[in-house]
């Protein structure tokens, strides 16, 4: 079966609508539809400041320091969380109003300008504008059709909803089939023949779904609380993904580098052990020598913190 009808399947599944017939259908009223937009956004701004404030993220900005980056500090990240607010609202409104992906990229793209312009033109988070912004589309469309917010609800609306565009948009390429016109990312992952933001984001964002939401769900489980789950789900996500900023920075060494310094601490315990700060500390320090920084996980962390947050929305 392929990824698109598993996600029908479950899509249709009477398990995945809300309780309360009244939720249901696209009968929610102007009021309700804007009060959950705003909900949504609120909860995609605090999962970017939850990235930010979570220390120590190896060679990544926090309210300590600067990690690996003489670009941006804590203030670029705040400036730019904040012109990212209505951005938020609007995808997810789009989403409820089941706008095709065309109308989501327009809104991403004005919002990656307006990032833009509020870093004096440093890339903090182009990213997690898209990863972000994808998933309050689907939180929106999902609430609009009395659908639930569980992770797999949303995949599976992603997948059908967005999924075709999703490929498409990572297929194309500059329009006279060179490499003029690629960004970092799209050029390191061409360069390196490895996947890249888009990749991820077509196939449903896999590295978020499988891998950081169960290492973030199964540290909660052992009630090591939140920062202790973010940081085993950091380093779950920097053990996996190929993260576009660490080859465009170092090429294919140092993105096993940061691949096997990351294995290293979930293979020690992770979180589970006494002095785990130390050794992500540690972990920080060698990523800072070597001007290393994994914004592709810092990016899909904050996504963790959203998806999470959303599975509580009423
Ligand atoms: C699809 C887009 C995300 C564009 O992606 P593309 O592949 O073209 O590459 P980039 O422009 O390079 O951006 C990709 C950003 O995604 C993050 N990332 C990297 N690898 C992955 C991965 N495997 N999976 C998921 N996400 C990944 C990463 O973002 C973070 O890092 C940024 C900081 O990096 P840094 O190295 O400091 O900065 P640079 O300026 O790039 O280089 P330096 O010279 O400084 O070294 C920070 O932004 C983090 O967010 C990559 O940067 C998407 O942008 C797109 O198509 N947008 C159009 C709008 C749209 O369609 N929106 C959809 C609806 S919302
Ligand atoms: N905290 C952070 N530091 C550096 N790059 C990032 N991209 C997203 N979050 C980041």
């Amino acid at each position: 079966m392929t990824a698109v009808a598993a996600a029908q399947q479950l899509q249709a599944s009477p398990l995945l609508r809300r309780q309360n017939p009244a939720q249901q259908g696209q009968g929610l009223g102007k009021r309700q539809q804007r009060a959950f937009c705003l909900q949504v956004a609120r909860l995609a701004l605090r999962s970017l400041y939850r990235e930010l404030q979570l220390y120590p993220k190896p060679g990544l900005v926090s309210l300590v320091d600067n990690g690996s980056h003489s670009d941006m500090d804590a203030a670029t990240f705040m400036r730019s969380l904040f012109s990212l607010r209505h951005f938020f609202r609007e995808v997810t409104q789009a989403g409820m109003a089941g706008k095709e992906f065309a109308v989501l990229r327009q809104l991403g793209i004005a919002a990656e300008q307006r990032m833009l312009r509020a870093t004096a033109g440093v890339n903090t988070h182009r990213g997690a504008i898209f990863c972000l912004g994808m998933l309050c589309a689907a939180a929106g469309y999902c609430h609009g059709r009395g659908m639930s917010l569980s992770p797999a609800t949303l995949r599976a609306t992603l997948l059908i909803q967005w999924g075709d565009a999703l490929t498409r948009h990572m297929q194309e390429r500059a329009p006279d089939g060179n490499a003029a016109g690629l960004s970092h990312g799209r050029l390191a992952a061409q360069k390196y023949a490895v996947s890249g933001a888009s990749e991820e984001a077509a196939l449903g964002f896999p590295s978020l779904f499988e891998i950081a939401l169960p290492r973030f769900l199964l540290t909660l489980s052992a009630a090591r609380g939140y920062d202790a789950a973010a940081i085993d789900a950091l380093f779950a996500l920097m053990a996996n993904l190929n993260d576009t900023n660490l080859y465009h920075r170092g090429g294919p060494a140092a993105a096993a580098k940061v691949k096997a310094l990351a294995r290293g601490f979930l293979e020690m315990g992770g979180s589970a052990i006494n002095d785990w700060r130390e050794h992500a500390i540690s972990c920080h320090k060698v990523f800072i020598q070597d001007k290393l920084s994994p914004g592709g996980a810092a990016d899909l962390l904050a996504a963790t913190y959203l998806l999470h947050g959303l599975s509580y929305l009423r």
